[in-house]
């Protein structure tokens, strides 16, 4: 079953043309993976998945993108819904300057959640989901700026995961962290999606090859080929994808 699906998306900055008519399909419950060459527009087309596009000016997007079924650039479409829907998880780890305990909470708070047992319960299953229960299960109340970069970065997957999205958008989450936080990500990731889509934009194609079942290849705005990761990495149709994983451009 498909959980996103889009269909010829173009994105224009102004006059400048960043997607080209992407169509693919991502399937539920898999991890899919966006590499290609930095400015190639993987960032931005993981972007509009949760219309985080509509915050830019003078951004003109066209095409059809359908997220469990649901169009969700359609008029009635309510986009602080949809991001609830569609989780986020930046390049740098970014908590709240709130107790770690509160940074997880943040999201229920302010869905009008006020039952203290059904949130303390949520936490600890977000924390516990996100692989970082146990390292902070006794300091709760501490500031998250106490944690590790890490740490940090699994706070946010926790506060991304505490309000049940379906889909979880991934930015390089692993960009700025050591090779023990990366592979703490990562082996969560592998985790998560029992329960979660995930979409990762990586400029390591070792992760990529590690975390992902399909891969996507991005060149100049285009997408390139797409398929299962295995396949990609072993043995591309394109030129421009055997280049672009040989090392011989990007
Ligand atoms: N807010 C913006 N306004 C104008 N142009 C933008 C904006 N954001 C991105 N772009 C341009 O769109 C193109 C795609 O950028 P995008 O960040 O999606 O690429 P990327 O593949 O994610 O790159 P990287 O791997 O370096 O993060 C680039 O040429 C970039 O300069």
């Amino acid at each position: 079953m498909n959980s996103i699906e889009t269909k010829d998306v173009h994105l224009h900055y102004g006059d400048f043309h960043a997607l080209k008519g992407i169509t693919m399909a991502m399937k539920k419950n898999q991890v899919t993976a966006f590499i290609g060459p930095s400015g190639c527009g993987k960032s931005t087309y993981l972007r509009c998945f949760n219309r985080m596009n509509d915050l830019i000016d003078n951004v003109k997007i066209t095409g059809e993108i359908l997220i469990d079924e649901v169009d969700i650039y359609a008029k009635n479409i309510r986009v602080d819904d949809l991001r609830k829907h569609v989780g986020m998880v930046f390049q740098k780890p970014n908590p709240f300057p709130k107790s770690i305990f509160e940074n997880v909470a943040y999201g229920l708070r302010v869905d009008g959640i006020s039952d203290k047992a059904f949130i303390e319960e949520r936490v600890e299953r977000s924390l516990r989901h996100a692989a970082l229960w146990d390292e902070v299960k006794d300091k709760l109340k501490k500031s998250a700026f106490e944690l590790s970069g890490g740490q940090q970065q699994r706070l946010c997957i926790a506060r991304t995961l505490a309000i049940e999205p379906s889909v979880v958008l991934m930015d390089e989450p692993a960009s700025a962290l050591d090779p023990i936080s990366t592979a703490k990500i990562e082996e969560l990731i592998h985790e998560l999606k029992k329960d979660y889509t995930i979409v990762i934009v990586t400029h390591n194609m070792q992760q990529a090859g590690r975390v992902s079942d399909s891969t996507a290849f991005f060149y100049l705005g285009e997408l390139i080929e797409y398929g299962k990761t295995k396949t990609i990495f072993t043995s591309p149709k394109d030129e421009r994808t055997q280049n672009y994983i040989t090392g011989r451009f990007g």
